[in-house]
């Protein structure tokens, strides 16, 4: 038997740092949603007691590295199974790009191997799991649009924003998350996000409202180190999309965009000088 499951991205319509914490994460209050631009998994049973992953991305890890790896190897320790696992990636997400490949693929593997092996483990339960995994994860597993908090495993469940288009650029470089991380002064952060202006408006549907609330103080960082990233922004915004923000740690642009014949102008007009764009939608 063979099961598939979407690994979606996610971005961050808001990302706020509260503080530095005694074991090294930060205390965070994001709002996240997922767009429809996903990685496609594959997964079957093997015959011996192994874990093999296969993928068309030439660039990425697929040993114990690969967070599905991970993901695989926690659901069988944890629940005690004896059989084997063949996952096959079809990576469409950018790698290291803030929108949560890798950790939306561990959450596509613990929910599709709870199905492959009759587990009938609780999704709170999964969540629970993709804790160990990575900070995304457990938003991953349940995805829809949320409050994140903690270290951005605590999460409260929002109603989908506004419809809207969702243009991602992403430059040529490739961003780690616990350099930016590393790197921001958590008691200077010169201005915070409105994290009660992004609920209202999502609550209330108002997509000017989510435009003029979008914030992310992990910007202050990457476009400081990436200046390609601010020229990015920048172009966007001259473009005409009227809300725009760098998702997670970078180096990933979003604009959101309401009328389609701007979409295609602005797509078009990136193209220009960024090979990977993607016109999106989120999810609802
Ligand atoms: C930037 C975001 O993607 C926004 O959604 C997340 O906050 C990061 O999520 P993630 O990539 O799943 O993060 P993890 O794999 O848990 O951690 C990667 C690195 O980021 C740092 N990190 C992560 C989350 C957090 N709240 N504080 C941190 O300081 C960790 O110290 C670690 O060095
Ligand atoms: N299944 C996977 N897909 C992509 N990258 C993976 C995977 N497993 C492990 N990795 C490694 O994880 C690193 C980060 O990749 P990923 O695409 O998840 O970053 P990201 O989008 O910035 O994540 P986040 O937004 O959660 O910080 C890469 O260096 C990559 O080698």
């Amino acid at each position: 038997m063979k099961i598939y499951e979407k690994a979606p991205a996610k971005i961050n319509l808001s990302l706020d740092v509260l503080h530095k914490r005694d074991d090294g994460y930060h205390e965070v209050e994001m709002i996240m949603t997922m767009v429809d631009l996903a990685d496609r998994l594959e997964m079957e049973e093997l015959p011996r007691d192994t874990i093999m992953i296969t993928s068309q991305a030439g660039y990425i890890p697929l040993d114990e590295k690969n967070l599905a790896f991970q993901a695989a190897r926690l659901i069988k320790d944890r629940y005690d199974v004896k059989k084997g696992v063949y996952i096959h990636l079809d990576k469409q997400i950018p790698v290291a790009a803030g929108l949560a490949g890798g950790s939306s693929d561990a959450a596509a593997t613990l929910r599709g191997l709870n199905r492959l092996w009759g587990l009938n483990i609780p999704e709170q339960e999964l969540r629970k799991l993709g804790e160990e995994l990575g900070s995304d994860v457990p938003f991953c597993v349940s995805g829809g649009t949320a409050l994140a908090s903690g270290r951005g495993e605590k999460l409260t469940y929002l109603p989908s924003p506004a419809p809207c288009w969702v243009i991602l650029a992403k430059p040529p470089i490739n961003v780690s998350t616990a350099e930016i991380y590393g790197a921001l002064k958590a008691d200077e952060i010169h201005r915070h996000p409105d994290t009660r202006q992004m609920i209202q408006s999502i609550e209330n549907r108002d997509f000017d409202q989510m435009c003029q609330a979008l914030g992310n103080v992990l910007e202050e960082v990457t476009l400081e180190r990436y200046p390609q990233v601010r020229q990015l922004k920048q172009a966007m915004l001259r473009m005409g999309a009227e809300g725009v923000l760098m998702s997670g740690s970078g180096p990933t642009v979003f604009g959101l965009v309401q009328k389609e014949s701007r979409v295609t102008r602005i797509y078009n007009g990136l193209r220009g000088f960024c090979k990977q764009v993607y016109v999106v939608r989120i999810l609802t």
